[in-house]
């Protein structure tokens, strides 16, 4: 896969960590930034990161600030992105196989680099399952784009 990865100052040393891991993995990465260790604004990394998924040009992208916050913000403002932050690995797991998330994001003073990376390549493994999820994963996009939605549950599928 192509993988695009990006963090504030908060994150310097654990992107790099990251982007080793990844490469290590066999995927291709780009590292969008930042190039500044002192300070940088979140909101600029989490937008580059999703508009290059948006875009295509990247199949997963990895968002990294201080608390995954404002960087997973930033990057669900794109149309198209679906960005989740992340501190253990069930939640980054369930977020592919039910919300095909597309963007990775995790906070660099919140989790260790070891638990990052153990969450960065079980998401990087794990397949959308597809099936219900995908009606859902539909009407997440449709509200991003103002189309109506309307609850379609299957009875006896609760
Ligand atoms: O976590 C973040 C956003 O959600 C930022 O990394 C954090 O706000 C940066 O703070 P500071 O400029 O004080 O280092």
């Amino acid at each position: 896969m192509r993988v695009a990865v990006a963090s504030d100052h908060t994150a310097m040393e654990l992107r790099q960590e990251i982007i080793d891991l990844v490469r290590g993995l066999g995927h291709e990465v780009s590292d969008l930034g930042t190039h500044d260790p002192t300070k940088a604004d979140y909101p600029v990394y989490g937008r580059l990161v999703g508009e290059a998924v948006a875009a295509g040009e990247f199949d997963r992208g990895i968002a990294i600030c201080g608390t995954g916050i404002g960087i997973s913000i930033a990057a669900n403002k794109v149309d198209g992105v679906r960005c989740v932050v992340c501190s253990e690995p069930y939640s980054a797991v369930l977020s592919r196989r039910h919300n095909d998330s597309n963007v990775l994001a995790f906070g660099a003073r919140v989790i260790g680099n070891e638990m990052a990376k153990l969450i960065t390549q079980q998401w990087l493994e794990t397949e959308f399952e597809g099936g219900r999820h995908q009606r859902r994963v539909n009407q997440l996009m449709a509200i991003q784009n103002g189309v109506a939605i309307e609850d379609q549950v299957d009875p006896g599928l609760c």
